[in-house]
């Protein structure tokens, strides 16, 4: 039969995802039995969702089961499933090619470098490949339920794998490790049975394994696991480990999950839900946003696909869990769950069960809820644009910089900035700028922070586009400062009052040249009463988009809103003084111009004339 022998080559993507499970997993190789075992899960729940409509599938009546044996002989250790199997066409995809699209991005990004460690490996899925860390050849025998033809597939691992039809093989899939020579431990029952158990117990289908005697496996089996959903069995009797190890099955991921809620809710709608919070965004996390997965949905026990689109919003695909509906057909199809009205039900209450978690562990532990914010916290502020029905619930959850941090981590929550501001303040005041210097050394706050009033520095890009859709929280509205007029006398009364009305008064002329000088440059130039030190600021009125964002979106190619701002000065400022005392016209027009170019600056723009600019500041300081 050699004869039917066939050679495939790996897929490059394959060889190079065998090179980093094998050289970054190996302290952490006990995996191989936990991704072996899932695959075997995951193999029955399909034969389960398929016979719905095909009974025929399970007419054989094989259980369905998952059983782990061991030869100390030959050295072998096998995992076998009853669940759907291959066909010749599908072994030949899936183990010998990549699918995911996020893990060829993921190669992409490692690039030449080719190292990564076993954490961010961990968190795609290693899968099947796995098993060559322990073992030199694996082989697979399978056969597809409803086909009569049954394949081999093997390989060492090292690039190339065979295929020949396999006679007399029960449906679903053997899968045999021949264990290298330091990993022969696994063939111990002690190792086994310990590991199994583990990795096994929050499996909906019976693990077995062999009993021993004298330290050899015999013919006898037994049931190592509960064999019952996690899910259905009562939270009372479900221990951290047991919802944590399941998570790590469910989210492929090392680390343990940061949070997690488990509910059964009966009335109206009945269903249960399990979600968990990772602690870590998983490596592929930027780029699924379209393409979504980690919620798995369940019909009475049997799995019918991953929904994550359909049961979540966009902004929470951080989640990872499952739902267990007793309600909906079995034969649910994703065109019919698009189109439910139960299903919108469904996904309103899961949203708000992961945003009662959130809450509870930001009032719980502070610090929990920092590292979550640092993960994730970028999508929240998706869901303030996205989710108009909760936007109150996830303001609440939103954490800022503020003028009192020491640094650019977002630490305060509205609720916290509303707490401390002054009887007399009627608005949460924030600054939105493109990024932290240029937000905290902003020449807007400079009054504001001369009388002690705490701003909030919004220093992320997203920012701008976040606050268009926050306009008040807990009744208070929310107001930028470098918009509009400022009401500064409400806040309390700066030291100098007196004197800066004066200079105000004086100064009316000045401002009337200068915006004779910059023309169309500027909407109106006014006295400022955001300033102390810093001689000009750029304001944009109410309405205007801020200045960075025009910037953002003309770079891509957008078209964006041309707002001419207002330029405010600083009558007490030397530079708006020298303006008003020349006579010379030259020299008067490098003034007003350079008082333009600095609050340009300073709001972090570019100058259309950079060469111009540095000129008129030499001239100057030459005289
Ligand atoms: N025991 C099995 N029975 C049937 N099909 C299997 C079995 N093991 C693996 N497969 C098939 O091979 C594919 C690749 O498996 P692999 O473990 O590498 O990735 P995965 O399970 O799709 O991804 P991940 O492990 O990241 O979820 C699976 O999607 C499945 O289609």
């Amino acid at each position: 039969m050699t004869a039917t022998v066939e050679s495939f080559k790996f897929e490059a993507e394959v060889q190079q995802v065998l090179h980093l499970v094998i050289h970054s997993l190996y302290s952490n190789r006990d995996i191989f039995i936990r991704e072996l075992v899932s695959n075997a899960s995951d193999a029955c729940d399909k034969l389960r969702f398929e016979a719905i409509a095909d009974p025929a599938l399970t007419a054989d009546g094989a259980e369905l089961r998952i059983d782990v044996s061991v030869d100390p002989e030959a050295k072998t250790l096998t995992v076998t499933d009853t669940g759907i199997g291959m066909s010749r066409a599908e072994l030949i995809d899936n183990l010998g090619t990549i699918a995911r699209s996020g893990t060829r991005k993921f190669l992409e990004q490692l690039g030449a470098s080719q190292k990564a460690d076993a954490n961010l490996i961990g968190q795609f899925g290693v899968g099947f490949y796995s098993a060559f860390i322990v073992a030199d050849r694996v082989s697979v025998e399978t056969r597809r339920a409803g086909s009569e033809e049954g394949w081999r597939w093997a390989s060492d691992g090292s690039g190339e794998f065979t295929l020949e039809p396999a006679e007399g093989l029960a449906r679903g899939t053997r899968i045999t490790l021949h264990l290298k020579e330091d990993a022969q431990d696994y063939l111990q029952s002690w190792k086994l049975r310990s590991l199994i158990t583990t990795w096994s117990d929050h499996i909906a289908f019976p693990v077995t394994l062999p009993k021993f005697e004298d330290g050899k496996p015999t013919a006898e089996r037994e049931t190592v696991n509960q064999a019952a959903a996690l899910w259905m069995r009562p939270k009372s009797e479900i221990t951290d480990e047991e919802y944590q190890a399941f998570y790590k099955h469910l989210g492929h991921d090392f680390n343990e999950p940061l949070a997690w809620t488990h509910n059964k809710v009966e009335g109206n709608q009945n269903f249960s839900s399990l979600l968990f919070v990772p602690a870590k965004a998983p490596f592929d996390f930027q780029f699924n946003r379209d393409e979504r997965k980690g919620l798995k949905l369940y019909v009475k026990r049997v799995f019918i696909m991953d929904a994550a689109e359909q049961m979540l919003p966009a902004y929470l695909r951080f989640v990872r869990g499952v739902v267990d509906s007793d309600d909906l057909p079995l034969n649910v199809s994703r065109e019919l769950l698009q189109n439910t009205r139960q299903l919108d039900k469904l996904k309103s209450a899961l949203t708000r069960r992961v945003l009662d978690l959130l809450d509870r562990v930001a009032s719980d532990d502070a610090e929990k809820y920092a590292g979550f914010w640092r993960e994730f916290g970028g999508l929240l502020k998706e869901g303030i644009a996205e989710d108009h029905g909760n936007r109150e619930r996830l303001a609440k959850l939103l954490r800022f910089a503020s003028t009192r941090s020491e640094g650019p981590e977002d630490r305060m929550s509205l609720d916290d900035y509303i707490g401390r501001m002054k009887a007399e303040q009627d608005a949460i005041l924030y600054l939105t700028a493109d990024g932290w210097n240029a937000a905290r050394n902003s020449p807007q706050l400079e009054a504001l922070k001369a009388r002690g009033v705490e701003v909030l520095l919004l220093h992320e890009r997203i920012d701008e586009w976040m606050v268009g859709y926050l306009h008040e929280y807990a009744g208070k509205p929310l107001k930028n400062v470098a918009k509009g007029e400022l009401d500064l006398d409400k806040l309390g009364e700066p030291a100098d009052k007196a004197e800066r009305e004066a200079l105000k008064e004086s100064a009316g002329d000045t401002v009337k040249q200068l915006k004779g000088v910059l023309g169309e440059r500027v909407k109106e130039v006014r006295v400022s009463d955001r300033l102390t030190q810093s001689p000009s600021c750029l304001v944009l009125e109410e309405a205007d988009m801020a200045l960075h964002m025009q910037r953002l979106l003309k770079a891509a190619g957008h078209e964006a809103p041309n707002a001419a701002p207002v330029l405010e000065v600083n009558p007490g400022h030397g530079l708006v003084k020298r303006f008003a005392e020349e006579s010379d016209a030259a020299r008067r027009e490098d003034l007003a111009l350079l008082l333009f170019e600095q609050a340009m600056l300073a709001e972090g723009a570019a100058l259309d004339d950079p060469a111009a600019f540095l000129a008129r500041v030499n001239r100057t300081i030459l005289g």
